[in-house]
């Protein structure tokens, strides 16, 4: 037996002693559990002291972590080697936040100098859109900006600056078009005026159907208002990857912002995609993002496993999702500001570990990715909680708060942490029997519709829940916080054995997609009708 497959039978042995133990009996039995099940990491702290464990299940967890060869592929990744095989391509998202006089090489090419000269160009940009010195084709301010892109290209800067907002000070409004359902794009133009308004086109590719449909959606625009492609021109920058192809599209070189084919769409914030953050909240904001995701970074490659933020999460993962068969994992942000954080997330997780087949090819003996899923707390404590509580399936949950607000109502945001708080409780504690007898004993019930209720009412607690908290939503630990999940999802793509950073899962529907618009294009079907296809074109 491997080491690995003893680790993997000791923990499903582990699992079954744990199964009949309530976290409350382990919190009560040792007064230190929180105090040893929590570390800080720059901004962040984290308390996983409220998990199905033990001291034998986290040191497990963490030689499972160690013998994975999750330090291997860390170090790898860092390194800029090429982990990301089936696409040929080196991991290097980590090398847009690093310090400008460190040195990743990349096929032997030190790649920092290129990643501060394009933060360069970029600052430049923003700080004269903000201080009106570039301007509309008719000498007005900009004042609204437009970020065109989906996926990675829309996720990571629509969250990111809804979180930030506060930070915006006299930035740009930012307005988000993902969806190639045109109402999106109607109702945003609807709100905006031509002369004041810049349009960011953000593809990697330079290639996505819906962001290309958008994009000349806004250009036609443009053209109705000044009828001239250069003003047009004027109001469009775009960001990719294929310098190329925003070329044949009309960009100029001054109006185009580069990233590299070592970013992934989902970890491409950092990079010239950040663009619409920093035009909202300022370059020394986003600055500070990056450096909150630097720090990230550093403890992720100092920290022992014990005492690894980002390897604890990914260990808890790994033992609800392949130890004790729980298929989802909620995100809970007790912040409105968070609000897109699952949505983001979803893809981050979600099309990173997605995924069935292993490095080699062969088929993965385990389950892998989670279904990732939430909503802000308070919100989700009046839909889906009522499952969280007293459904049948296991459903681990992140609780992220900040301790303090950003506007001048405390009392109101102390509300919001009592919720946060409270649920953590909850989940864990459940209600005993003899705090539910004796609630129900204090009502004037009768003693049959007592027994019933009881049954209804029990909570059974012992559900697990990370809480992860910050002092404030700055900058700085949203950038943390941000590489903290990268990293969280990346050890959990090593200890599965797969490839976090493909996404070939995507395109079989968007081949479909092609060939079903080619004939809803050319017409009417002819006969019955033998699928949804046929139907629909006869139908319209
Ligand atoms: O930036 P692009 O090339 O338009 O791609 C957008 C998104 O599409 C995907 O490739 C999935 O279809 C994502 O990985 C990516 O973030």
């Amino acid at each position: 037996m491997t080491d690995l497959q003893s680790l993997w039978q000791r923990l499903q042995q582990k699992q079954q002693a744990l199964n009949g133990v309530h976290m409350r009996d382990q919190y009560a039995a040792d007064p230190t559990r929180f105090a040893r099940y929590s570390l800080q990491a720059g901004e962040l702290f984290l308390d996983y002291s409220k998990n199905r464990i033990d001291d034998e299940t986290l040191a497990l967890l963490c030689q499972l972590a160690e013998a994975s060869g999750v330090a291997e592929k860390r170090d790898a990744m860092f390194a800029g080697e090429e982990i990301n095989h089936t696409e040929g391509r080196a991991v290097l998202h980590t090398a847009l936040r690093a310090a400008p006089d460190a040195c990743v090489e990349c096929e032997g090419n030190n790649v920092i100098p290129q990643v501060q000269a394009e933060l360069q160009r970029l600052e430049h940009f923003v700080t004269a859109v903000r201080a009106g010195s570039i301007r509309g084709a008719t000498g007005e301010l900009i004042t609204d900006v437009v970020n065109i892109g989906i996926g990675g290209s829309d996720l990571g800067p629509a969250m990111v600056s809804e979180a930030l907002r506060p930070y915006r000070g006299n930035g740009p409004n930012l307005h988000f078009v993902s969806n190639v359902d045109p109402v999106q794009m109607s109702d945003t133009l609807a709100e905006l005026k031509p002369q004041n308004t810049l349009f960011i086109i953000v593809s990697k590719t330079f290639a996505t159907q819906e962001t290309m449909a958008n994009a000349a959606l806004a250009q036609d625009w443009l053209l109705v208002a000044f009828g001239s492609r250069d003003q047009m021109l004027q109001h469009c920058v775009a960001v990719t990857s294929n310098a190329q192809a925003a070329g044949d599209h009309g960009f100029a070189q001054d109006r185009t912002f580069l990233f590299w084919d070592w970013v992934g769409g989902r970890y491409s914030l950092w990079s010239s995609v950040g663009l619409s953050i920093a035009l909202s909240v300022g370059m020394g904001n986003f600055r500070k993002l990056l450096e909150g995701a630097r720090e990230m970074d550093e403890h992720f490659r100092s920290a022992p496993f014990s005492h690894n933020m980002p390897v604890l999460l990914a260990v808890l993962g790994v033992w609800y999702r392949n130890v004790w068969g729980a298929g989802t994992h909620a995100v809970l942000p007790y912040s409105q500001r968070l609000s897109r954080l699952p949505a983001y997330l979803q893809q981050l997780d979600m099309e990173s570990n997605g995924k069935c087949v292993k490095m080699d090819g062969s088929a993965v003996e385990s389950a892998t990715g989670p279904v990732i899923w939430g909503e802000p707390g308070t919100n989700g404590q009046h839909a889906f909680y009522q499952l969280l509580h007293q459904g049948t399936d296991m459903v681990p949950c992140d609780i992220l708060f900040a301790l303090e607000g950003d506007t001048a109502h405390v009392a109101e945001h102390r509300m919001l942490l009592a919720n946060a708080i409270a649920q953590g409780e909850a989940l864990m504690c459940g209600k005993t029997d003899e705090q539910l007898q004796a609630e129900l004993a204090a009502s004037s019930l009768e003693s049959e519709s007592l027994e019933l209720l009881q049954a209804h009412r029990r909570f059974p607690g012992n559900k697990p829940s990370n809480a992860l908290v910050f002092q404030s939503l700055s900058p700085k630990a949203l950038g943390s916080l941000i590489a903290l999940y990268e990293h969280k999802v990346f050890c959990q793509g090593v200890i599965w054995g797969i490839n976090s950073f493909d996404q070939w899962g995507v395109e079989l529907g968007k081949q479909l997609a092609k060939g079903v618009l080619e004939k809803l294009n050319e017409g009417a079907v002819v006969g019955e009708p033998a699928s949804l296809q046929d139907w629909v074109l006869s139908a319209r």
